[in-house]
């Protein structure tokens, strides 16, 4: 690393209290502080597209108020991911509430012009509608990228009351735009309740492997992450995660929950079994904290963001050589 490379951190919490002022993720500072970013974590308060409870508009915020307890050494990754890049928080992208379509294109614009300074997206949604547009800008700048997508749900469906941008379709869109890489298209943690056996059959078409969050308790952590990181291999790689994808115990706040679901545990072991994979962007989408309790939900959410973080950043560390 060049001696010269100081990127600013968060607050130091031993001299500035941690619950003082105003909220940015982790308590780094504001992108307008620091000019340009590694790796950009931006808000997205949108939730037009749920099917269920609405609330995950204020997802962000809350992931960004449970951060404040984050420190800056991550052990279960061995790094300092706020000293290896310049992570900011880039605030939240004005998305219309009452346009699912036009919401669409400024969060894409918005995803486009951030990855265009050679930011890495790290995202805070938000309903899972959002994954669409910030895929179309990954893509545009990557090619097509493969996918690892935790979730209880498929999120492959075709349409809700005829709208075709909405939380449950984002990946089927993706796939029919030719966005994302077929052959390392993985769903991990889906469980629950289906429409007909038809969606399954539909999904596989699509392209998608599925962990089922029963396989990760029988077959285990370690051989799960070894199988996904043989489709991942060296492609680039977008991780998009529903905060769902945890048991409602570990994350009642979310908008579709669904009984057995992973423990915060296993996911964030999981992620931390990516390192080395080229990981380009990512989101973290469906926290609705008027379900919550005790911020047990975004503050997992917290500890999954600064996983990924810790990843992009030890990335970046790596070409920076
Ligand atoms: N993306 C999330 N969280 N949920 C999708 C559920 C769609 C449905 O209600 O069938
Ligand atoms: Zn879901
Ligand atoms: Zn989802």
């Amino acid at each position: 690393m060049s001696s010269s490379f100081e990127p600013r951190g968060p607050i130091d919490s031993s001299r500035v209290p941690r619950y003082a002022g105003p909220a940015t993720f982790a308590r780094l500072p504001r992108l307008d502080e620091v000019g340009r970013a590694d790796v950009a974590v931006v808000g997205v308060p949108f939730d037009t597209g749920v099917s269920y409870r609405p609330g995950a508009r204020f997802g962000g915020n809350a992931i960004r108020e449970a951060s404040r307890l984050l420190r800056p050494y991550n052990p279960a990754q061995d790094a300092s991911p706020f000293a290896l890049a310049q992570v900011a928080d880039a605030g939240d992208i004005a998305a219309n509430p009452f346009n699912i379509n036009e919401a669409v294109e400024t969060v894409e614009a918005a995803a486009r012009d951030l990855l265009a300074t050679g930011a890495r997206l790290m995202t805070l949604g938000g309903d899972h509608t959002i994954a669409l547009p910030l895929l179309r800008a990954v893509a545009d700048r990557h090619g097509p990228v493969a996918l690892l997508h935790f979730d209880a749900h498929l999120d492959t469906w075709d349409t809700y009351f005829g709208a075709e941008y909405t939380h449950g379709t984002p990946f089927r869109r993706a796939v029919e735009e030719g966005i994302l890489d077929t052959s390392a298209l993985s769903h991990v943690g889906t469980r629950g309740p289906l429409y007909g056996k038809q969606d399954l059959d539909d999904d596989e078409k699509l392209g998608f492997g599925i962990v089922t969050s029963a396989d990760v308790m029988r077959r285990g952590v370690d051989e799960v992450v070894q199988q996904l990181r043989e489709r991942i291999g060296t492609r680039p790689l977008y991780v998009s995660i529903d905060i769902d994808v945890l048991d409602p115990a570990h994350a009642p706040g979310t908008g579709t929950p669904e009984a057995g679901g992973l423990t915060s545990r296993e996911l964030l072991e999981i992620l931390r079994g990516l390192a080395g994979c080229n990981l380009v962007s990512a989101d973290l989408v469906e926290v609705a904290p008027a379900y919550d309790h005790a911020e047990i939900t975004s503050v997992a959410a917290s500890h999954t963001a600064y996983e990924l973080t810790t990843l992009m950043a030890r990335q970046i560390a790596a070409e920076r050589g």
